[in-house]
């Protein structure tokens, strides 16, 4: 009888914090990173990844609606984004490296909003019953930092216009489920430099067995 031996599955790395904290200018080095490593590397993005997903970003950035149908709209770009992308990518082996997921959606629609946190767990229940990333990079900068980065580079969409207070609560969730899941989350304090973070970052991603 033969037997077939499956890949050992990959691994799921999420990267999250307020707009303007740095994430985007770090992630192609940790993609890097892990291609050092020989892994076959999946990196992607949400709202997005797909092509429905990249149309639903561009409807959730740019066009008011109410916070129900926005997170509505971010769940349905996610469960596009599992199906086509992240789970495959994962079956095979490959490791998945997204920029946000559903913690965004907790910190934004939930912290920013003001969404019930527990129609979200609704949601993150439905769409992604069993799967969550096996490592969480949160980077994380005060308020004023972040804004500063902001102004300082492009044009500002639905939710980089939004207000301190809005900001203050989305990064306050983010800082609270950090606190909840110490196993899953690695905060980096980003108001360091670019370099000092590249350190952190190799060697919490050295660290991944
Ligand atoms: N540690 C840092 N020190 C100084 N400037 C930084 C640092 N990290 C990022 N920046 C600068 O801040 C700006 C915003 O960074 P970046 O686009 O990476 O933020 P982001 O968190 O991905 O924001 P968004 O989620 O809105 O895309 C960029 O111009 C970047 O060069
Ligand atoms: C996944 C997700 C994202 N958002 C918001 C957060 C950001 O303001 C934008 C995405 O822009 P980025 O600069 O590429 O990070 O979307 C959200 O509100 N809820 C979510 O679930």
């Amino acid at each position: 009888m033969s037997q077939s031996i499956l890949p050992a599955r990959g691994r799921f790395i999420t990267f999250e914090g307020i707009d303007g904290a740095g994430k985007s200018t770090h992630i192609q080095f940790v993609a890097e990173l892990i291609r050092a490593r020989g892994q076959e590397l999946v990196s992607s993005r949400e709202p997005g990844g797909t092509p429905l997903g990249e149309k639903l970003r561009e409807m959730v950035l740019h066009d008011a609606m109410h916070l129900e149908t926005e997170a509505l709209l971010v769940f349905a770009s996610r469960r596009e984004h599992i199906a086509r992308v992240i789970e495959p990518a994962l079956a095979r082996g490959a490791w998945v490296i997204s920029d946000r997921f559903t913690d965004a959606s907790f910190a934004y629609q939930g912290g920013g909003r003001g969404l019930d946190l527990a129609k979200l767990d609704t949601l993150a229940n439905w769409v992604h019953p069993a799967l969550w990333p096996d490592l969480t990079i949160l980077f994380d900068v005060p308020l004023d930092v972040a804004r500063a980065r902001l102004d300082a580079t492009r044009q500002l969409d639905r939710f980089e216009q939004e207000k301190a207070d809005f900001f203050l609560a989305t990064r306050n969730e983010y800082l609270r489920r950090a606190a909840q899941e110490p196993q899953r989350f690695r905060v980096i304090d980003s108001t360091q430099t670019i370099e000092a973070t590249r350190a952190q970052l190799a060697e919490i991603i050295g660290a991944l067995p």
